[in-house]
């Protein structure tokens, strides 16, 4: 059998886009691991499926991360949806509908309120979120929410001091965390400008997260260090963030790469 895709990025956060509508096919998280494969497959961070849904100017997106796992939001996949489709959408993923409109080079989407409900991120205990009172050597006192997936976000002084890469993996999997968490550093340059990395939960490095980046910016505002419109700044380049009634809206590229098919033993 033989299927369509789409290799698409948001600031180097790259996908595989499936349009289940005209290529059904079953997702499980072997073959998921199969595509995301950087050596044996296509190669992704995260494999994206579209689907009808039955609101009109809607459609379905689920998300996988490469290593298997499903989960429920990703911000700069949901900027390269009306970049894919050419036009203005609501992208409904398993948080919730969010509108997703074409801006220049990209998208503008509606991410909506963030939540610091303990058991809603969720973590395994009753903490306060603001500032949660655990540390991992250098890093300490995070803010964990949800913007739709569970992050953590740790403010330093400096984001390339942080080996990542080795304790992203290792908070990733804390007990603290039931089904695991996205791990975010950032550094504040000033009120309007912020730098930040992001360890992945299930992916790893990325060039660029976008809930992570609303993440960033909902915990830099709880914790006042933040105007109400900011600048990210990520390995893979920028994304603005503003917040108007609680609510997050980000903006940033998001890009078409090529089209290709995928053949393999894909069961409807
Ligand atoms: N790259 C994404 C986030 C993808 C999902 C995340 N790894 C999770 O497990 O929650 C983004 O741009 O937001």
């Amino acid at each position: 059998m033989t299927i369509r895709f789409t290799k698409m990025h948001g600031l180097g956060n790259d996908f595989v886009v499936i349009d289940g509508r005209r290529d059904s096919i079953a997702l499980d998280a072997g073959t998921v691991r199969a595509i995301a494969d950087r050596r044996t497959g296509v190669g992704c961070d995260q494999l994206i499926q579209l689907a009808d849904h039955p609101q009109a100017g809607s459609i379905a997106m689920r998300i996988f991360n490469a290593d298997g796992s499903e989960v429920s939001a990703c911000g700069n996949a949901t900027r390269c949806v009306p970049v894919l489709l050419g036009h203005d959408v609501t992208v409904v993923t398993a948080a919730g509908p969010l509108v997703a409109k074409l801006s220049d080079g990209g998208a503008a989407v509606d991410m909506g309120v963030p939540d610091f409900t303990w058991d809603r991120i969720p973590l395994a205990y009753a903490m306060d979120t603001g500032s949660l009172p655990v540390g991992w050597e250098m890093l300490e006192n995070p803010v964990a929410l949800s913007v739709g997936n569970p992050h953590l976000v740790f403010f330093v002084d400096d984001i390339d001091a942080v080996p990542l890469d080795r304790l992203g993996p290792q908070i990733e999997q804390d007990p603290l965390f039931p089904e695991r968490i996205n791990v975010n550093v950032a550094s504040v340059t000033d009120r309007r400008d912020v730098r930040m990395r992001t360890w992945e939960r299930g992916a790893g490095l990325t060039r660029a997260c976008g809930t992570g980046a609303c993440a960033t910016f909902a915990a830099g505002r709880r914790r006042g260090l933040l105007d109400d419109t900011v600048r990210l700044t990520l390995p893979g380049g920028d994304l603005m963030l503003a917040e108007t009634d609680g609510r997050l809206l980000m903006t940033g590229a998001a890009v078409r790469v090529f089209d290709g098919t995928l053949s393999g033993d894909f069961h409807a």
